[in-house]
């Protein structure tokens, strides 16, 4: 298969991320522009790689393969109203990453037949590590699905799914869970400060452990449960800290937090239609 000329809208965090990987897998520079009103965001992108930049989003998506939409939400209409003409006559893929905007209010502006795959990513993309579930449209070829396997599979692991909102679930779990994560680790060095350690340590101490943590249950044979009580030692410390998670219903309270953050992507859906 050819290698695809990917033109991003939006040259924020996110495809800055996707275009480190795609370089990193060896797809050529040339063969990547980028359109976003800001400058600074567009030489920031041209530090990543000697990729083609434009301010004008029309102009980017002229001969592109793909184009990958990597706007905010809110200002999705206004890009798309802006690559509607270029896209209808570039025959192109277009893949969103944006969350919650339906493939249905995206065909409204771009055309009943632009073959459209949705997906979402998160920033570990950055490092190859990413998670991605992707879901096509009808009109999308299998050659175009293969591009949009091939383009995140170059930034980590990538899923797809059989129904379109399954992805305001894979939103609320990948997509926004490293900030989860972030905040756990924030609140772990907070309370080992409390407990005497110094910033420094407790932020090593907690890296290395979220680390540890992740390669354990990636590559362990052992499940979740299993691995947590191969650390909680009967009547030890680790069961008097689980305990008080039970206790304080952190189960609940990680539900309720996901719950938001998808009931968020259905409501940010609506501003696009
Ligand atoms: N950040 C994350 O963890 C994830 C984000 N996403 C999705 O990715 C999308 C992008 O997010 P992210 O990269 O974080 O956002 P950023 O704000 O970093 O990037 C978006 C870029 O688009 C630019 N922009 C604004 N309007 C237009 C326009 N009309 N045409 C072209 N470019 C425009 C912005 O400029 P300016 O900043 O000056 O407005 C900015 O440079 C969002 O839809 C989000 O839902 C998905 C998964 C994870
Ligand atoms: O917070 C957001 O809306 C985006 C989507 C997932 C992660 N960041």
């Amino acid at each position: 298969m050819s290698t695809p000329n990917i033109a991003f809208i939006g040259a924020g965090n996110m495809a800055s991320s996707i275009v480190g990987g795609l370089i990193e897998s060896g797809h050529p520079a040339s063969a990547i522009r980028a359109a976003d009103p800001y400058p600074d965001s567009l030489s920031k992108l041209r530090r990543i790689a000697p990729v083609e930049t434009f301010e004008d989003n029309a102009a980017a998506v002229k001969g592109a393969d793909v184009v990958i939409l990597a706007v905010k939400p809110q200002l999705m209409t206004e890009a798309l109203t802006s690559i509607s003409a270029a896209v209808k006559e570039a025959d192109a893929l277009i893949i969103s990453i944006a969350a919650g905007v339906t493939i249905d209010s995206m065909a409204k502006y771009l055309g009943e037949q632009t073959a459209i795959v949705r997906c979402m990513p998160n920033t570990p993309a950055l490092l190859s590590c990413g998670a991605s579930a992707l879901f096509a449209s009808q009109q999308v070829s299998a050659t175009q699905r293969q591009y949009a396997e091939d383009i995140l599979a170059a930034v980590g692991i990538v899923s797809w799914v059989d129904n379109e909102a399954a992805l305001d679930a894979i939103t609320a779990l990948s997509g926004s869970g490293p900030a989860y994560f972030f905040l756990f680790m924030e609140a772990m060095i907070d309370s080992g400060c409390k407990l005497g350690l110094d910033r420094d340590t407790a932020t090593a101490m907690a890296q290395q452990t979220a680390l540890g943590a992740a390669r354990m249950a990636l590559e362990s044979e052992a499940d979740l449960a299993t691995l947590r009580q191969q650390v909680t030692s009967p009547g030890g410390t680790t069961q008097a800290a689980v305990e008080s998670f039970e206790r304080d219903g952190l189960r609940d309270i990680i539900e309720r937090a996901m719950q938001a953050a998808a009931i968020r992507a259905k409501e940010l859906a609506g501003d696009t239609e």
